[in-house]
């Protein structure tokens, strides 16, 4: 009998971090958790300790540490726990753990995914924003520790599925990456009326039911810009290599063209389910618990041009995603930041979904780009990047 992989979750109880633990679920004989890890939600994380006994679980924040372990022991639960960010780099490179899956939200989950890639693990990559900000410091840690990097970004792990296995023929088989977008609850907007956005609206997205971050990057496409990035990242072609298309099914979750103008593509229901499973189990295939795409019901599949319908005008981020690939390394960085901190102040209402993209654009252009050397710099950057763009939003708030 083969031994069970030991995962440790970095954000167990956001979306990912849900879906990844249905997905062990459904198969208990492969699957032992390490540790699982939040930053607040006390009373998930209580119910995902009954279920999934984990070896050790970090609360980030402090007190919301200090009242699970109260709730733990009274119901009998014998499980340390531990807070501060730290402690997520210790349970990412634990020497017992096998796979980590990286679904923290942001650039607050670089830290421990340089760890687990250090330490060499198969890293399971959901948070787009820490390789977007790692870059190619990200790559290194991966390269000298020997770790198996696996997307499991929906676009990305797509791509890796329509990929040859041999990674060292992308390059001199592939024309383009298309990636599909689905163009967000705004998509047939008048962009004028952007501005009177609703947090509400922006987060319903028609496909996906998602964390609230990713849903607002969804509805102003800086989702697909910082995928684009992300792919630059994963698979090492060039940015004019890499396209958009508007596909608002969500269907074919990305495409691979080839040489020879063949594409290939992989399809399936909008469900996370599906390339965590992929994840999980890579090479192999194994049950995920998503519904199986229905051919004679799809009613149709259909795409559009970033040019139609005003398209430029509705998403101008998407647009910066190639801006930034080719300045230096850190503008990557600067622009995750930047989005960041809009985002943030949309969601608490203090800007307007429009000046998202203004305060993106106005922070790239306020702090000086950088070649970023490792951790330390990335997160000066970061932090610098930060401090810009909340000045901005307090100006414009
Ligand atoms: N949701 C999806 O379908 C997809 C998500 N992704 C990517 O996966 C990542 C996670 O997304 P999603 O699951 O939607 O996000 P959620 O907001 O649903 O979950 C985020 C998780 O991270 C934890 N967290 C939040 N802030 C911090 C912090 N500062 N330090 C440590 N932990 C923190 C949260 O803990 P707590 O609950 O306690 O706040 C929670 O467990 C993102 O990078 C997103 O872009 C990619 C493709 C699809
Ligand atoms: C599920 C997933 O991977 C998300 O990133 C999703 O792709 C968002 O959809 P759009 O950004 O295409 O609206
Ligand atoms: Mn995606």
């Amino acid at each position: 009998m083969q031994a069970k992989q030991r995962i440790t979750i970095l954000g167990s109880t956001g979306s990912i971090g849900q879906s990844t633990l249905d997905v062990m679920a459904r198969h208990p004989g492969q699957f032992a958790v390490h540790a699982l890890t939040a930053s607040s939600q006390v009373d998930l994380m209580l119910a995902q300790c009954v279920q999934f006994k984990p070896e050790v679980v970090v609360m980030v924040q402090e007190a919301a540490g200090r009242l699970l372990a109260d709730k733990l022991k009274s119901e009998g639960l014998n499980i340390p726990v531990r807070w501060g960010a730290a402690a997520l780099d210790e349970v990412a490179s634990a020497p017992e753990v096998d796979a980590v899956m990286a679904a923290i939200v942001g650039a607050a989950g670089l830290s421990p995914c340089l760890a687990a890639a250090r330490a060499g693990k198969r890293l399971l990559l959901a948070n787009k924003e820490a390789l977007v900000v790692g870059g190619e410091v990200f790559l290194a840690a991966v390269r000298e520790g020997g770790a198996v990097l696996l997307p499991i970004d929906s676009e990305h792990s797509a791509i890796f599925q329509s990929l040859p296995e041999d990674p060292s023929t992308w390059q001199r088989r592939v024309h383009k990456i298309i990636l599909t977008a689905s163009g967000g609850p705004f998509r047939a907007r008048d962009p004028i009326s952007l501005k009177d956005v609703t947090p509400e609206q922006a987060c319903a997205h028609p496909n996906w039911v998602m964390g609230r971050k990713i849903s607002v990057d969804s509805a102003t496409m800086m989702n697909k810009a910082l995928e684009v990035i992300e792919a630059r990242y994963l698979f090492g072609l060039e940015p004019d290599q890499l396209e958009v298309v508007i596909h608002p099914q969500s269907v074919i979750h990305s495409m691979v063209q080839y040489k020879d103008h063949s594409v290939v593509a992989q399809l399936g229901t909008p469900d996370m389910r599906v390339p965590i499973a992929y994840g999980l189990s890579w090479p192999e295939r194994m049950v995920s618990g998503a519904g199986a795409l229905d051919f004679h019901s799809l009613a149709a599949m259909t795409f559009e041009s970033m040019e139609d319908h005003g398209h430029p005008a509705r998403f101008p981020g998407l647009k910066l995603a190639w801006a930034t690939l080719k300045g230096l390394p850190g503008s990557c960085a600067v622009l995750n930041a930047a989005n960041e901190i809009a985002v943030a102040a949309f969601l608490n209402r203090e800007i307007r979904f429009d000046q998202i993209h203004d305060v993106n654009e106005a922070t790239l252009n306020a702090v000086a780009s950088v070649r970023p050397e490792n951790l330390d710099d990335l997160l000066s950057l970061d932090r610098l990047s930060r401090d810009a763009a909340l000045k901005l939003v307090t100006r414009w708030r």
